[in-house]
């Protein structure tokens, strides 16, 4: 499923949050939206999932309006890792994931057996079968994020749609997760702070600033020294990775630095 972003812009009280933002997303493809604090990308998602609507422009699955599609429909189709997703109900770990499957379910509908696999299959995908039966709140954060992550890959949505989904993981399954991403063969929407990850992860990058796209192309089109200085105020080398030939960058942290 190919999502397009048509000259998107969101205003909230005044501010223009999101400001003409154009972005296309092949179907299968893994596009990482990178940017400084601040930049729209969160905003930018969240008109993905339907959190906000776009003051002006559409966002389009397959060349449809999401807009003219019941929210049930959007939500089968689309699944979100959120800043906002919670896990604050003393819930279990299964009952989390099982929330995956409800834009599936009619009514009151029970899930079924196919559907518990699915979920199962979800949990070993992201390691967190053994805590199927503990309440989310005893959870770590890394635990947690990984439930999460497991409800949206219980969901089968044909569009995945991540905000800085590495928070709180630590190297093992960050690199499990992203790896994953590159794998599943599902469209992705991905917010990353790491540039390096997500060089690594993504086949193209959108680079946003002040809320809009200002660079996008594969990752060794985007990443240089001098974009880096110019958005995020750092200085930078650049080196090339020895086995995969993706772009990595070394910080100098010897160049005067910004605001923390
Ligand atoms: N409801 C709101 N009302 C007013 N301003 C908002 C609202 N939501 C977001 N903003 C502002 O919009 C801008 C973009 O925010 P957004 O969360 O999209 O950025 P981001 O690139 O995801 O940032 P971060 O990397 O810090 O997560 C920020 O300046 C933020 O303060």
């Amino acid at each position: 499923m190919d999502v397009v972003l048509d000259d998107v812009s969101v205003e909230v009280a005044g501010s223009t949050l999101v400001d003409r933002l154009d972005l296309s997303v092949g179907s299968g493809e893994v596009v990482g939206l990178v940017g400084p604090n601040g930049s729209g990308k969160s905003t930018a998602l969240r008109c993905l999932y339907r959190a906000l609507r776009p003051t002006t422009g559409a966002v389009l699955l397959d060349g449809t309006d999401l807009a003219s599609l019941p929210l049930a429909e959007s939500a089968r189709s689309v699944a979100a890792l959120t800043q906002e997703s919670r896990t604050e109900l003393d819930f279990t770990v299964a009952e989390v994931v099982a929330l995956g499957r409800a834009p599936h379910l009619r009514g009151n509908q029970q899930l079924t057996d196919a559907d518990w696999e699915l979920c199962r299959q979800a949990m070993r995908r992201t390691d967190v079968e053994h805590l199927a039966g503990r309440s989310v709140l005893s959870l770590s954060g890394g635990e947690r994020q990984r439930v999460l992550i497991a409800r949206a890959l219980a969901q089968r949505p044909r569009v995945l749609v991540l905000d800085e989904p590495t928070n709180h993981l630590d190297v093992r399954h960050q690199v499990a997760l992203l790896s994953f991403l590159r794998e599943c063969g599902l469209t992705v929407l991905v917010a990353l702070h790491d540039l390096n990850l997500a060089a690594a992860t993504c086949d193209r990058l959108a680079v946003l600033s002040r809320g809009t796209v200002v660079r996008t192309g594969k990752p060794h089109e985007v990443l240089d020294p001098e974009l880096v200085r110019d958005v995020f105020g750092v200085s930078v080398s650049l080196v090339t990775h020895p086995r995969t030939g993706a772009p990595q960058l070394l910080h100098d942290l010897t160049e005067p630095g910004g605001t923390p």
